[in-house]
């Protein structure tokens, strides 16, 4: 899994390495710079064909040091390079200064100070290309896009950001805002946001299309909602040695998820051709009453698909003509209530063979809802909680107090909320400091409080452990699949992780492999997607991953 770093990580990994020996921050400095220049040139290869214009804006701390490290390198190749610093050269760390001072003897600094980035663009457009012609309509086009010619390079801060900007960088960078790039890029961090829990700190940030990261990626690079303006992220190998005790987060992958191809996954409960039906586990899912079936429908049919030997759905009498005549391959049970001879769920789960329950789609908060999340919470088995069942959970403490180690809760922003007020209060309170506490910070807390694996949903879903693992599914950057924020969405998840389940797998490793798949399935189908396509988007995807 690619291990995601905070910021103080980070700086601990840097100095092993420098206290060790194997390399000196100046050359790591020299590597990062240069790393950006490549990556920029990677992305925009039209760039590398002529020379052209660079504006850097260099910060106070050793992000501006690569600044300069790029400025010099683009010199080099011939460009013209304009280099602003916020803040005092005399106080720059010694790495920085050193290449503050090798900028030195090929060009200037300029203080960035409020007006200055409007007079570099207005020296920018001496020189810029005016695109003045008919278009074939024959209407008459005047464009004079600044950014054709000049490459604007955020150096200002990194993982060292800790509080608000001053007002005069402020205006600073609303200047910068003011102006639309096509060649901008971010070193390390959008500077403004937090490298630890990508939250704005700095009351504004710098907008870039690229993000050149070093070594490994940062938690904050994949958490939160701020880096919609980056099209491409590319991260630096910085070519040293490092491992790390700490508790890192992991960032979800195809590896990650050992799925096998001869057994479609390789957790010992494997389709192969000796297994059988009954070999791949039972799931249970309860729906609610009459016109609130359709979500336990959506989950059961997202167990099926991603491979459970069979799925039932516990339904009140009163739904079950309407579930019914909408299924096929997926079983019906009358399920009336927790406890009672009659239907009631006690009896069902005297079946052992039932090895996985999913409460909560469209189940109700009412008197049966509340009897049969009890009635499941005792029975100890693999069960994912969602949607009702959580705000079930949230209303009763004593309810909250029943879940164990083989649960699975999956919350949106407000389920997350209710179910821990405290927490959220925390995690949506303005960041004023860095580092900031963070979706992940939070999420682990949950799971600790709830003593079962979370799953907080959302483009930067993220999964912890009671034990303090961690995982994000990013559906951000090349991952990203915004028409995934769709009705039932959630049931499908919920479904997916089920069927997992019922199939052996762990509760954790069943939630992030399930969410990985349920991206993909997004991606793979593409816009115009509702949540029914999940399911059957799954064969493709399992087929186009070779199994
Ligand atoms: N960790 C690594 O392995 C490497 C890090 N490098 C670079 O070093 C960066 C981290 O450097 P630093 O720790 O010096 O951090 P930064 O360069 O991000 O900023 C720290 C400086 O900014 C000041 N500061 C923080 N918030 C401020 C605010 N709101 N207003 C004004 N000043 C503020 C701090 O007092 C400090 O002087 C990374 O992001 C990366 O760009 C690279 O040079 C190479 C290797
Ligand atoms: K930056």
């Amino acid at each position: 899994m690619t291990e995601l770093l905070t910021a103080a990580q980070m700086r601990a990994i840097e100095e092993a390495a420098i206290a060790s020996g194997e390399v000196t921050g100046l050359e790591l400095m020299e590597r990062a710079g240069r790393g950006v220049v490549e990556a920029i040139f990677e992305e925009w290869p039209e760039l590398a064909q002529t020379s052209h214009r660079a504006v850097v804006l260099c910060g106070p701390g050793n992000n501006g040091g690569d600044g300069f490290v790029v400025a010099r390198l683009l010199k080099e190749w011939g460009w013209e390079v304009e280099v602003f610093l916020y803040g005092d050269p005399e106080k720059l760390p010694p790495d920085a200064k050193v290449n503050y001072e090798r900028w030195g003897e090929k060009g200037e600094v300029a203080p960035l100070i409020p007006g200055s980035l409007d007079q570099s663009v207005d020296r920018g457009l001496e020189n810029a290309i005016y695109k003045d012609q008919y278009d074939a309509s024959g209407t008459w086009e005047s464009e004079t896009n600044i950014g054709q010619q000049t490459i604007f390079i955020d150096a200002l801060f990194g993982t060292g950001l800790k509080r608000r900007f001053e007002e005069d960088l402020l205006d600073v960078l609303k200047e910068w805002g003011d102006y639309c790039y096509e060649y901008a890029v971010a070193v390390d961090m959008p500077s403004g946001l937090c490298s630890d829990s990508g939250k704005c700190i700095g009351g504004h940030w710098v907008f870039s299309k690229l993000l050149v990261t070093f070594e490994t990626p940062k938690v904050g690079h994949f958490l939160g909602h701020n880096m919609y303006d980056i099209k491409s992220f590319k991260t630096v190998d910085l070519n040293f040695h490092w491992n790390t005790d700490a508790d890192t987060v992991g960032l979800l992958g195809y590896t990650d998820l050992q799925l096998d191809k001869d057994g479609w996954f390789d957790n010992g409960m494997q389709k192969t051709l000796r297994t059988h039906k009954y070999s791949h586990g039972h799931a249970l899912i309860f729906a609610g009453g009459p016109g609130k079936t359709g979500a336990a429908r959506l989950a059961a049919r997202g167990a099926l698909r991603i491979g459970a030997g069979l799925v039932t759905l516990g339904v009140p009498p009163s739904a079950q003509m309407e579930v019914a005549s909408q299924v096929t391959a997926i079983m019906l049970r009358r399920v009336t209530d927790g406890s009672g001879e009659v239907d009631g769920l006690d009896v069902t789960l005297r079946d052992d063979r039932i090895n996985a329950l999913c409460i909560g789609p469209g189940l109700g908060i009412g008197a049966r809802g509340e009897a049969l999340v009890k009635t499941t919470l005792e029975g100890k088995r693999a069960t994912v909680l969602d949607a009702d069942a959580l705000t079930l959970l949230a209303q009763d403490k004593a309810l909250f107090d029943c879940l164990h180690k083989n649960c699975v809760l999956t919350p949106h922003g407000g389920e997350f909320a209710r179910l821990f007020p405290d927490i959220a209060e925390k995690l949506n309170a303005p960041a004023t400091k860095g580092p900031a506490y963070s979706k992940v910070d939070a999420t682990r807390e949950a799971a600790k409080r709830a003593g079962c694996v979370v799953l907080f949903k959302g483009p930067d879903t993220v999964i912890a452990h009671p034990d303090g693992r961690c995982s994000i599914n990013s559906a951000q950057y090349e991952r990203a699949a915004p028409w995934l924020a769709t009705a039932g969405s959630g049931d499908v998840l919920a479904g997916f992780i089920t069927g997992l389940l019922a199939r052996g797998f762990d509760p954790m490793r069943a939630a992030e492999t399930a969410a990985w798949l349920h991206v993909e399935c997004a991606r793979s189908l593409g816009p115009g997607l509702i949540a029914e396509d999940l399911p059957e988007e799954l064969p493709k995807v399992f087929r186009d991953l070779g199994l």
